[in-house]
């Protein structure tokens, strides 16, 4: 029987894209996941129209000059199944044989004696036993090259005798990158009969499409992925050449190890829901990859940051997959985690909907000889990981419990988290170097900084007058993610949800005057880099735009200024649970995150280790001090370079409380600047109404300034009675050791203040009329408490103090009094930390998170499956509602505060 009736049925391999509905609306080209769960073939309609594809359980079929006749050569489920198969991957034929090593053989019996094959040297077992057999029983001549480098493979290419380059992307199980793109082109380029042939089994069609990329022939184990359940074994080959097709459909009749009826059933159903299968293991791969990578494992996975050759496979493929690898730096202690897993099955092959784990050297690759595997860079303690589709949580909880009995991590108390037991060796050596950070190559940070309430002394502060201000539990976030181009975006979300990228080389560079490394930023702003600022990537903002476009200006101005040397590619992403532009400090707190993250992504600054003394941590406030003094001072010098951005001459108190946190009295002068920590200010409490107006620091400021211009002595005066109130407000709160009594008598005595310091603020020509309704809501029966405005007035919002009396009924009363005039009142905490950042020693905390993340990215873009895990931070950080953002911040692992 000539081998051409599955080559007749499965030429015809679309599903044709339906009729426009109208010429103005087009009908689009059917996606991959529609392709893969619609069987149709037209040319093989069944008479009865069921809808699954039927079972021919039939050896023979009867009569003369039929399409079929005899199942070793044709069959119709087989048939179906090809045709399909050749659909989801873009392919002119297709064939399916017994297991996927019965189609490397189909494939490598079109080799003859003396005929050389370039294989990679990080191959499967199974593909390496193959070779060697057909080596020795053949007289094929074969090569083991490190394909990972195109360069490698060019010395063996022979123009007449190179006949195979049999090449797998990522490979197994170390999930190195081939540029199989680059390597059929040079090929092809050198020695045009050699046909290249590609092992797809790690992407499957839906993630990686070698014939797209220069490749001849391209086979699949579809036991794994294809089928995707682990009942049957199967391969598949496709190719577009007529003539290949004819050689291998006619090898597989003679020898007769085409896929059996009933498999070609099992397989065409499994590969319905391929992209279903695929989506849920990647994306859980990439969280147990980043998990493993963040205990501070070696972690082989293409969607981490550090992956070789990362972005190779981004252009070849549209997804990272679902295998993994790690080391753990001893066999025993390998066999123990895999031996200690309960819901990862100990099992060789991958791709099922169950996960499986695995160590190669004992399993999939015993077959290659020890020495060989050592010559070939593969770690007798390599783990390897085939995720599947149950819930991540579990997963990583398992993994984590055969991680902590089988002694390969343990807890640290000092990180609050589980973490790598470091071999001893490796131990010693890290401690030696002072280093202890296994993240370090981790390139994601994120950030937190409060927003404050100025209790006394705002404006006059400018002009140096003491200040007291605390921080509040309403805070901005920051997050900075790597990019993969030459970029630098910002997404603003509070702004409009402003979002803006540059071609980092485009930015001006040469505009001002460079400083060096680490060195301070001086007093005034370099005009000439705003201005080249504002004239170049911020030209075609629109002034509508005009607060992210400042905020923008902030950005551009420290990424240069801190970054000339690196240019680091990096997303920064901001959030603020305070409202902007209320008096609340929200530009301080940007500031602050804008600046450290900024800092921290060009490694001008570095947290210390874990183990270090934190004893220089300032103590001005409650909770975990980390970050030592040195790393909070230069945040905040280039905090105030950003605040100076946004306002002009600030005074710097709003990002000194936005990164130092507590509550301090705050006096700048020309010369210096004075802080000093108030401890018993949390004993406070306080309602903050925004009023909703609008307004603007930079002009009030200005307006304060020109109007001590024009009236010096008036002005002067209304500074010193601002002074005097905030040096006897000082000496009320600063005294910790109060009586109840004595402390009663400060309270009343401060809201005296209160009321006295914003008569001052009317004088000075920032109050509105919407501050003097909150204030008179507040003073009148049966409230009777003192509000002033806070920060710049003009709108903005007031502080209330609420006396220790002010019953929990009264309180709900007068914030829906405030309500019904259309304000909003937040009972706040005062006195928190300051600037947060996410630990990068301790691993996120996913057991508990990864859920959430995972459940943020449901609706994934147009590549569901490459996402890293920056990408999944990024998603669900932009995705979290104001009010959850708090929570989920603090669920991602260990805060680590100044
Ligand atoms: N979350 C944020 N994202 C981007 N820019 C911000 C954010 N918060 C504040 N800003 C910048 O700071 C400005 C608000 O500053 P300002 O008027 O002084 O208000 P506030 O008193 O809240 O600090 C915004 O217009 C914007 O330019
Ligand atoms: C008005 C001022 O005293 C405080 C800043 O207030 P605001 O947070 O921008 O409303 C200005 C300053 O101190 O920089």
């Amino acid at each position: 029987m000539a081998p051409t009736i599955d080559a007749k049925v499965s030429a015809v391999h679309d599903l044709p894209t339906p009729e426009p509905e109208s010429p103005l609306r087009q009908r689009k080209p059917y996606r991959f996941s529609t392709l893969c769960a619609t069987v149709e073939n037209p040319e093989l309609k069944d008479q009865y129209g069921s809808s699954s594809v039927p079972i021919y359980q039939s050896a023979t079929f009867k009569g003369v000059g039929n399409v079929f006749d005899y199942s070793r050569s044709g069959n119709p489920t087989r048939s179906h199944l090809e045709h399909h198969i050749a659909k989801i991957s873009s392919a002119n034929h297709a064939m399916s044989v017994a297991s996927g090593m019965a189609a490397l053989d189909v494939i490598l019996r079109l080799l003859k004696p003396g005929d050389e094959v370039i294989a990679g040297d990080d191959l499967y077992g199974g593909t390496n036993r193959l070779l060697s057999y057909i080596q020795t029983h053949g007289g094929v001549i074969v090569h083991h090259v490190d394909t990972t480098d195109p360069a490698s493979v060019l010395p063996f290419i022979n123009p007449t005798s190179t006949r195979m380059v049999l090449l797998e992307s990522p490979t197994n199980p170390l999930l190195k990158i081939v540029d199989l793109a680059a390597i059929s082109k040079d090929v092809k380029e050198r020695a045009p009969n050699a046909l290249v042939v590609v092992d797809n089994t790690m992407m499957s069609p839906y993630l990686q499409r070698p014939l797209e990329h220069g490749a001849d022939i391209v086979y699949d184990s579809a036991t794994k992925y294809l089928s995707g359940h682990h009942d049957l074994m199967a391969g598949v080959i496709t190719c577009n050449r007529d003539d290949l097709h004819q050689q291998m459909a006619f090898t597989i009749n003679a020898v007769g190890n085409a896929l059996a009826p009933n498999d070609c059933f099992l397989l065409l159903r499994g590969t319905k829901t391929l992209a279903l299968r695929m989506d849920r293991q990647q994306t859980s791969s990439q969280l147990v990859a980043a998990y493993l990578h963040n205990l501070g494992f070696t972690t082989h996975y293409p969607g981490l940051p550090n992956h070789p050759n990362r972005q190779v496979h981004a252009r070849i493929s549209s997804g990272n997959g679902a295998v993994l690898s790690f080391e753990t730096g001893n066999k025993e202690l390998s066999e123990r985690i895999v031996g200690g897993t309960r819901l990862w099955g100990i099992s060789v092959s991958f791709g099922c909907v169950n996960s499986l784990i695995s160590m190669p050297c004992v399993m999939s690759h015993a077959s290659i000889d020890a020495a060989t595997r050592a010559a070939r860079g593969l770690p007798e303690d390599l783990i390897r990981l085939c995720v599947g589709i149950e819930d991540p949580v579990d997963l990583i909880d398992d993994l984590e419990h055969a991680l902590i009995d089988a002694g390969a991590i343990t807890f640290n108390p000092q990180l609050n988290n589980y973490a790598r037991v470091l071999p001893p060796t490796l131990e010693q050596a890290v401690q030696k170097l002072g280093l202890y950070d296994p993240r370090q190559d981790a390139q994601e940070w994120f950030v937190s900084a409060p927003g404050k309430v100025i209790l006394f002394g705002e404006h006059a502060v400018v002009h140096g007058v003491p200040a007291i201000a605390a921080s509040i539990d309403l805070r901005c976030y920051g997050l900075a993610t790597p990019r993969d181009d030459a970029k630098l975006s910002v997404h603003f979300a509070d702004i409009d949800n402003f979002y803006h990228e540059w071609d980092i080389e485009e930015l001006p560079w040469h505009a001002g005057i460079p400083l060096a490394a680490g060195e301070e930023h001086p007093e005034l702003l370099d005009q000439a880099l705003v201005d080249a600022i504002n004239m170049g990537p911020l030209r075609h903002i629109s002034d509508l735009a005009k607060h992210a476009k400042i905020a923008a200006l902030a950005v551009l101005y420290i990424y240069i200024q801190v970054g000339r040397n690196k240019r680091p590619a990096v997303n920064l992403a901001t959030r603020a649970t305070l409202p902007v532009g209320a008096g609340l400090g929200s530009s301080a707190s940007f500031s602050t995150c804008i600046a450290s993250s900024l800092l921290l992504i060009n490694q001008d600054i570095t947290l210390p280790p874990p183990s270090a003394n934190s004893d220089d941590a300032l103590h001005v406030h409650q909770g975990r001090k980390f970050i030592p003094q040195s790393i909070a001072q230069r945040v905040n010098k280039w905090a105030f370079v950003s605040e100076k951005i946004l306002h002009g001459t600030p005074s710097g108190i709003d990002n000194s409380v936005a990164v130092f946190g507590g509550a301090l009295v705050y006096t700048k002068t020309p010369t210096s600047v004075e802080m000093e920590p108030i401890q018993s200010f949390k004993s406070l409490k306080f309602l903050l109404t925004n009023s909703k107006v609008p307004r603007d620091t930079k002009q009030l400021v200005a307006a304060v300034g020109a109007l001590k211009a024009r009236e010096p002595q008036h002005v002067d005066a209304l500074f010193n009675a601002i002074r005097n109130i905030s040096e006897e407000a000082r000496r009320a709160l600063a005294d910790a050791e109060l009586s109840r009594v004595e402390l009663l008598a400060a309270l009343s005595r401060i809201q005296l203040l209160i009321d006295q310091n914003h008569q001052h603020l009317i004088a000075l020509g920032v109050s509105h009329p919407s501050l003097e309704a909150i204030r008179s809501t507040a003073a009148a029966e049966p409230f009777k408490l003192s509000t002033k405005l806070t920060g710049a007035g003009g709108g903005g919002c007031a502080v209330t103090l609420l006396p220790d009396e002010f019953q929990p009924e009264s309180l709900l009363d007068l914030t829906g009094q405030l309500e019904i005039q259309q304000f909003v009142p937040y009972t706040v905490a005062v006195g928190g930390s300051g600037l947060g950042i996410l630990s990068p020693y301790a691993a996120p905390n996913l057991t508990e998170t990864k859920s959430t993340i995972v459940s943020d990215q449901m609706t994934p873009p147009e590549t569901p499956g490459f996402m890293s895990f920056d990408t999944l931070m990024r998603i669900a950080f932009e995705k979290q509602s104001t009010d959850s953002l708090p929570r989920w911040a603090d669920s991602l692992g260990h805060w680590l505060y100044v």
